[in-house]
C-alpha cells in the first residue's frame, strides 16, 4: 500500500518506521529541510535502546504530494489542522486522523462526506529527538473507526510489532481517550508531576476525584466506575512519563488544551452547567501557555 504522512513530528516518525515494514511510506513535511534530512537518513527508531534505520520517502506539503495515497495518516497536533485543510479537501486519498482530543471533529464530519476517513486514537508514547529520530517510549496499539459506518475498508493490517485494533464507535473511542486526556493532562501540566503523581499523592488524588466527577457527569459517562479505573491504570502504566501537555509547556509549544478541556467546557455551555474545576484548569494551562 501507499502510505502517506502528513507531520514528521514524534507520531508521524514513529507510525512511518513501523509501516515502512510492509508499506511504501512517505512522510509528509512542512519544510523541505525536515524532508531533505528524512530522505537522507530515513527514519531513525529507537527501541529498548536499540537503533533501527527505516528508508521511507519524504517530501514537503503541497496539494499535489497528497494525492493517489491509499492512505493518508493525518500526524499533525490539532491547533496545525487549520493548516492543512485545503490540502485535505483537494486530494483524492482516504485520510486517517489520529489527533487527541475532539477539534478536529467538525472538520472529519465535513470531509466524510465526499471521501473515506478514519479517525484513531494512538496509544504507544513517542518522543522526537531531532529530525529523523523518534525514541519509541511506550509501546501500546492504535485504536481504528471509520467515521461514517458504510466506509469500513480500513488498509493497513494489524501486525505484532505495530497493532491495531478497530473499534465499531468511532464517537465512543474517541470520548474514551478525551476523558484519560483531560483529567491527566491538564492536572499534570499544572501541577508540574509525572502521571503516577496523581495517584501517590493523597491531596492531587483528591483534586483527581473530583475533576473525574465533574468531567463523568458533564460528558454522561455511562460506565463511571470503569471509566475510573481505566485511568487509574493508564496513571500506573505511566507513572514516570510526563504528559504531552506537560513537555509542551516545559518546552513552550502551544498545548492541545483548547481541543481537550476546551471542549468538555463547550459541552458545559450548551447544557448551561457550571464546571469549575475544569474552567479553572484550563484558564491556568492557557495562562502558563
Ligand atoms: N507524542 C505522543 O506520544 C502522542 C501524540 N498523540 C497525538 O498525535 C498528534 C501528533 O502529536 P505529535 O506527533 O506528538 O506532535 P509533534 O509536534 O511532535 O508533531 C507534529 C508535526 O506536524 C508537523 N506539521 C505542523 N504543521 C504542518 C503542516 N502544515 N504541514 C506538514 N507538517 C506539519 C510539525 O512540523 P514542524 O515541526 O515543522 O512544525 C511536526 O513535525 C497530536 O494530536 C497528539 O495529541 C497521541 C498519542 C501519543
Ligand atoms: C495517556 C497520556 C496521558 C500519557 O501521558 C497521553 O496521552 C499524553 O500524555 O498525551
Amino acid at each position: 500500500m501507499k502510505i502517506g504522512i502528513i507531520g514528521g513530528g514524534a507520531i508521524g516518525l514513529l507510525m512511518g518506521a513501523y509501516l515502512a515494514e510492509e508499506h511504501a511510506v512517505t512522510i509528509v513535511t512542512r519544510s523541505e529541510g525536515q524532508a531533505e534530512d528524512i530522505r537522507h537518513n530515513g527514519i531513525h527508531l529507537v527501541k529498548d535502546g536499540q537503533e533501527y534505520i527505516k528508508k521511507v520517502e519524504a517530501a514537503p506539503i503541497s496539494v499535489q504530494s497528497l494525492n493517489d495515497f491509499d492512505l493518508i495518516v493525518v500526524a499533525v497536533k490539532q491547533y496545525a489542522l487549520e493548516e492543512i485543510v485545503s490540502v485535505l479537501e483537494g486530494t483524492n486519498s482516504s485520510l486517517f486522523f489520529v489527533q487527541n482530543g475532539m477539534s478536529h471533529v467538525e472538520l472529519v464530519k465535513r470531509l466524510s462526506h465526499d471521501k473515506t476517513v478514519f479517525v484513531g486514537v494512538v496509544e504507544h508514547g513517542a518522543l522526537k529527538t531531532n529530525h529523523h529520530t523518534v525514541v519509541h517510549t511506550g509501546v501500546g496499539l492504535v485504536k481504528v473507526s471509520a467515521y461514517q459506518q458504510n466506509q469500513w475498508n480500513f488498509p493497513i493490517t494489524s501486525n505484532a510489532d505495530f497493532p491495531i485494533v478497530y473499534e465499531e464507535n468511532p464517537h465512543d473511542m474517541l470520548t474514551k481517550k478525551l476523558v484519560v486526556n483531560a483529567m491527566i493532562n491538564p492536572l499534570t501540566a499544572v501541577l508540574g508531576v509525572p502521571n503516577g503523581d496523581l495517584l501517590n499523592n493523597g491531596y492531587y488524588k483528591q483534586l483527581f476525584d473530583s475533576l473525574f466527577e465533574e468531567i463523568s457527569g458533564l460528558l454522561q459517562i455511562e460506565d463511571y466506575n470503569g471509566m475510573k479505573v481505566h485511568i487509574e491504570s493508564i496513571c500506573r502504566k505511566t507513572a514516570r512519563n510526563y504528559s504531552s501537555m506537560l513537555r509542551d509547556i516545559q518546552e513552550q509549544r502551544p498545548t492541545e488544551i483548547d481541543s481537550i478541556l476546551g471542549y468538555v467546557l463547550k459541552v458545559a455551555a450548551e447544557k448551561n452547567w457550571r464546571a469549575p474545576i475544569t474552567s479553572s484548569l484550563y484558564l491556568m494551562v492557557k495562562g502558563k501557555e
